[in-house]
């Protein structure tokens, strides 16, 4: 006797997406009949066994036996469980197969509830399938009760006991109550070592899928555990012989067909349509086992025990109606995901494909640019009124006309990445064509852009970088590369792009913060002055001997580390993150010595990136990083706020508040 197919219906199994032919389509429930079938005979042959005197253990160690000699590498892991088959044997012994196989059926009921209470599954009766379970459980149970408490008018609906079993434990239920009370009790004791028996075996299965070498390995075991208690309540040896008779088919039978057969079957089928479908067979050998007993073993039929078992057939089925749809929804569910999963990897492959080409090719983004400018691109626009056509700015710079087609490409590089504006209008002769013109936001910068004006060090310090991060040596990337200190090459490019950098600032800062220079009456600044107030600039020799001469600024030669001349606040633009921070406290420190108090109103102006500040986009962020990596070449480089406010409170200064002023940077009003 097994028990073929509950168990399958507890594990997760996978259901092959094959089509199912014609031909399957028949095969599979003729297959699923003869495991019922098979589960009958079964059913009757170890019920006539037991009847003959056979112990259970007895049964089980030769079935199992043979199960592992001739079929282990066939058989199901969850048909071992010695204490689940040995309480099934007891059961049977001393009830009906009737009623046994009415506990057989009660298995995936016993387990559903089994893994409710171990919080292996939940029971969702927000949903149909969920207040389906629930009725054929309580269909089953009542059903179940009806069976053993209501017995009702007997039947007499065809000839009984054709194999005239010689019974010696009580085949009926009519045999005493005492002995049917214990054998009902053998019955649920069996149900419920099932129901664990599956739950355990569901999960061991995940760390241990080998299922066919687990299957000998227990298979053997469950022979010898059920020899050692067997051992213990068969005493007399020649219940142990087997000898050419009911008892030795019963075994064979049991162990080559209800175990080899059943098995390949139930799994082909479980594959084909799934781990419900087996199930949906069960009532037939309920309904078949409860004819033959009667017909063969002279089982009584009662109305009460017709009525127990239809009402168990309709609980049953309503269960795994309710079962079926639950695990369609759950495939459905977990399909939506896949094809999410995919999709969403899809997108982003194409994406990361797209940002890899870019980010590969961004050095050409600035060379276009310094291109541009070098051809004087953006001037030649302004002298055709702000708007100009591709013959236009041939004409205007002197570009050969072989170069056309080449200078439409670089205008349109240069149109996407936000530089050029790009529109259509039409010519005097009604041509549609199309014109470029700058972008408001870049009508100062092109023209004078520290990238298009790079100077070579500025691109070539960064050729090999991945050489300076393999040289712990190495001290700053330019040096590396150029053999000097970033300070110590005079570069003319550099200070033009400083200074249209400065003047697009400071143009801003005025415009957007004008109220942090309110009371101000002095500024020591690097960059640019205001009209109101009394400028100085600072800065080394090689800086100042080239300035020009102005009346509204004052020029000072000094080092920022030794001193700095005294005044109401102290502008700091793009210094700071050329510097470390033990450098950048001496500058503070000096900047604090040099204004008056917080309450006379001096402070420090800081104008600078502060990573995370800013407009929340990804050009932001983006230029913010970039900015900290050209800073790398030196010692510099740009900081969050944490960084900053730690390298103010370490300068002995007491407050600070940064105001987001212009994409990437910040100004940043620091008090004494
Ligand atoms: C990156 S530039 C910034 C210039 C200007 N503030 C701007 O925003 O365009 C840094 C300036 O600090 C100056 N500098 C470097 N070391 C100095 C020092 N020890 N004392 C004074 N100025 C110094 C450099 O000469 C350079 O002009």
């Amino acid at each position: 006797m097994d028990m073929p197919n509950e168990p399958r219906d507890q594990g997760e199994v996978r259901v092959a997406p094959k089509t199912t032919t014609a031909r399957e389509v028949a095969m599979l429930p003729l297959s699923m009949l003869l495991v019922q079938l098979i589960t009958v005979g079964a059913l009757l042959l170890s019920k006539l066994a037991l009847n003959d005197g056979m112990s259970p253990f007895v049964i089980i160690v030769y079935r199992n036996l043979i199960a592992s000699a001739v079929v282990a590498p066939l058989a199901v892991i969850f048909e071992r469980d010695v204490l689940a088959m040995g309480l099934y044997f007891y059961g049977l012994r001393t009830t009906s197969a009737t009623y046994s196989s009415i506990f057989m059926n009660l298995i995936p009921i016993a387990t559903f509830l089994m893994a409710i209470v171990l919080r292996a599954e939940k029971l969702a009766l927000g949903n149909w399938s969920g207040k389906l379970m629930l009725l054929g459980v309580l269909l089953c149970v009542g059903g179940t009760m009806v069976v053993n408490l209501v017995k009702g008018k007997m039947l007499h609906i065809w000839p009984t006991n054709l194999l005239k079993s010689h019974t010696q434990a009580p085949a009926n239920p009519t045999g005493p109550r005492h002995d049917m009370v214990v054998g009902i009790l053998w019955l649920c004791g069996s149900c419920l070592s099932y129901a664990i028996y599956f739950i355990v075996q569901a999960r061991l299965v995940k760390v241990f899928p080998s299922t066919y070498l687990m299957t000998v390995l227990t298979s053997l075991l469950g022979s010898l555990q059920a020899f050692v208690v067997g051992v213990f309540l068969v005493h007399d040896r020649s219940e142990w012989r087997l000898k050419w008779d009911l008892q030795l088919l019963t075994v064979i039978y049991s162990g080559v067909f209800n175990t080899g057969l059943a098995f390949l079957l139930i799994t082909w089928v479980i594959r084909r349509s799934g781990p419900i479908y087996p199930s949906m067979f069960n009532s037939l050998s309920l309904i078949l086992t409860m004819v033959l007993d009667s017909l063969l073993l002279g089982t009584n039929i009662y109305l009460g025990s017709i009525l127990g078992t239809v009402l168990v057939v309709l609980g049953l089925y309503a269960f795994l109606w309710g079962k079926g749809k639950e695990l369609k929804l759950a495939a459905t569910v977990a399909a939506q995901k896949e094809q999410q999963g995919g999709v969403i990897l899809n997108t982003q492959k194409i994406q990361g494909y797209a940002e890899l080409h870019n980010c590969g090719l961004a050095h050409l983004k600035s060379s276009a640019l310094r291109c541009a400018v070098g051809l004087g691109i953006p001037n030649a626009i302004d002298r055709c009124g702000g708007v100009a056509t591709i013959s236009d700015i041939i004409t205007q710079t002197g570009l050969h006309a072989t170069k056309l087609t080449y200078l439409r490409r670089l205008m349109r590089v240069l149109t996407v990445c936000g530089i050029f504006d790009q529109s259509s209008s039409s010519s005097a002769v009604g041509e549609i064509q199309t014109v470029y013109k700058l972008n408001p936001t870049m009508t100062t910068r092109p023209r004078c852009c520290s990238s298009s004006h790079a100077p070579d060090t500025t691109v070539s310090t960064f050729f090999n970088l991945d050489a300076w991060f393999r040289d712990p040596a190495a001290t700053t990337p330019f040096e590396m590369a150029h053999g000097m200190s970033p300070w110590s090459l005079t570069n003319d490019a550099m200070s033009h792009a400083c200074v249209a950098d400065s003047n697009l600032v400071m143009e801003i800062v005025l415009k957007e913060a004008h109220g942090i220079f309110h009371g101000l009456s002095s500024l020591i600044d690097v960059g640019g002055g205001h009209p109101h107030i009394t400028c100085s600039v600072l800065d080394l020799e090689q800086v100042i001997s080239k300035a020009p001469t102005s009346q509204l600024v004052k020029y000072i030669v000094g080092d920022m580390f030794e001193f700095i001349p005294t005044a109401d606040a102290i502008l700091l633009k793009a210094v700071l993150n050329s510097w470390d921070d033990d450098s950048c406290i001496k500058i503070l420190q000096q900047c604090k010595r040099a204004i008056p108090t917080r309450q006379a109103g001096g402070k420090i102006l800081i104008l600078n990136v502060v990573i995370g500040h800013g407009t929340p986009d990804n050009t932001t962020k983006e230029a913010q990083v970039l900015t900290d990596m050209y800073m790398m070449r030196g010692s510099g480089f740009e900081r969050e706020e944490k960084e900053w406010e730690s390298v103010f409170l370490r300068a002995g200064l007491s407050d600070y508040n940064i105001m987001p002023i212009i994409g990437p940077v910040s100004i940043i009003e620091v008090l004494p």
